[in-house]
């Protein structure tokens, strides 16, 4: 497969549309990102790597982080963990209240705000560290330490973190939260802050096109059987209410963050990072998914 010459053709294509997205401006911090960078890069089971655009240049990861959070937690508590988070995809945006009380405190699934604070919540339980020991479980699957916290944009998010200081205190009030709420949401917002690259996004990503194991060194991370059932969830819930509309244009199981970051694994075959700040009203990269759905038509290698 010449990916490098359709990843060519994705670059040209998404140069010519008008992209009406809009960049998240409710995390002031995040506002001041170029609204025109777009990178791409895809990592194959062989080890073979291609790229095209700022796909170098780091971006704050945000909600991509909550499948490593969860990848985390399913290690290290297994299957009680399902008793505090379902694993329904919701049908309201990220950060929804109304869902959240009409589902008694469980939310939907972990890739919501308040599923991930839920996670977050269990990983300050379990972990000795959590905010070192989280940036380290990443710096490994990737390969590379070259990985930081922002904190110029956690601070802001935690400035203007009333929706999820809203979630929380609701789950807290119905007994689905341990930890202080503050220390809770200084974690979350933290995992929400670490900035990567493409590449570095694609080498963490790979266990999950590669069943458990790291692309690079071969090394088996989780099981098989941890990668199914994230995949599934990735694929039912990456997206939040357009996880249908993902599935359908793209075909592959994957995370989006705000900002502008979208990881899809082909479970078999390839994982991709693309990155384009504009997000639609979903609250997704809007070139990112042009992007991916151009990919996986040209290489007719989805899922479906
Ligand atoms: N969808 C996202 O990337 C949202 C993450 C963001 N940190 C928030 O809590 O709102």
């Amino acid at each position: 497969m010449d990916f490098q010459n359709i990843l060519n053709i994705i670059h040209k294509d998404c140069n010519r549309i008008e992209n009406h997205g809009k960049i998240a401006n409710y995390i002031p911090e995040l506002a001041k990102v170029d609204p025109d960078k777009f990178g791409m890069f895809l990592l194959t089971n062989e080890n073979e790597s291609y790229e095209i655009g700022d796909s170098q240049e780091k971006f704050s990861i945000q909600s991509i982080s909550k499948v490593i959070s969860l990848t985390i937690a399913a290690e290290l508590v297994g299957q009680d963990l399902w008793k505090r988070v379902e694993v329904e995809p919701s049908g309201t945006p990220f950060n929804s209240l109304t869902e959240l009380e009409r589902d008694k405190g469980i939310p939907r699934n972990p890739f919501i705000n308040a599923g991930a604070i839920i996670i977050a919540d269990v990983l300050l339980s379990v972990l000795d560290d959590p905010i070192n020991d989280f940036l380290t479980f990443i710096r490994k699957l990737a390969g590379d330490d070259d990985i930081y916290y922002n904190e110029k944009v956690a601070e802001s998010e935690k400035d203007y973190g009333y929706r999820n200081t809203a979630l929380v205190n609701y789950m807290k009030a119905l007994g689905n939260i341990e930890n202080d709420i503050d220390d809770v949401l200084n974690f979350y917002y933290h995992q929400c802050a670490i900035e990567m690259t493409c590449e570095q996004l694609a080498r963490t990503f790979s266990i999950f096109a590669n069943a458990g194991k790291k692309i690079s060194s071969k090394k088996q991370v989780i099981s098989a059987k941890s990668v199914k059932r994230i995949n599934a969830i990735m694929q039912t819930c990456g997206f939040y209410d357009e996880a249908g509309e993902f599935a359908y244009r793209v075909g592959l199981p994957g995370k989006s963050g705000v900002g502008g970051g979208i990881v899809a694994v082909h479970p078999t075959a390839y994982v991709v990072a693309v990155w384009s700040p504009k997000l639609n009203e979903k609250g997704n990269s809007n070139l990112g998914i042009h992007a991916l759905e151009d990919l996986t038509n040209l290489s007719g290698l989805s899922v479906f």
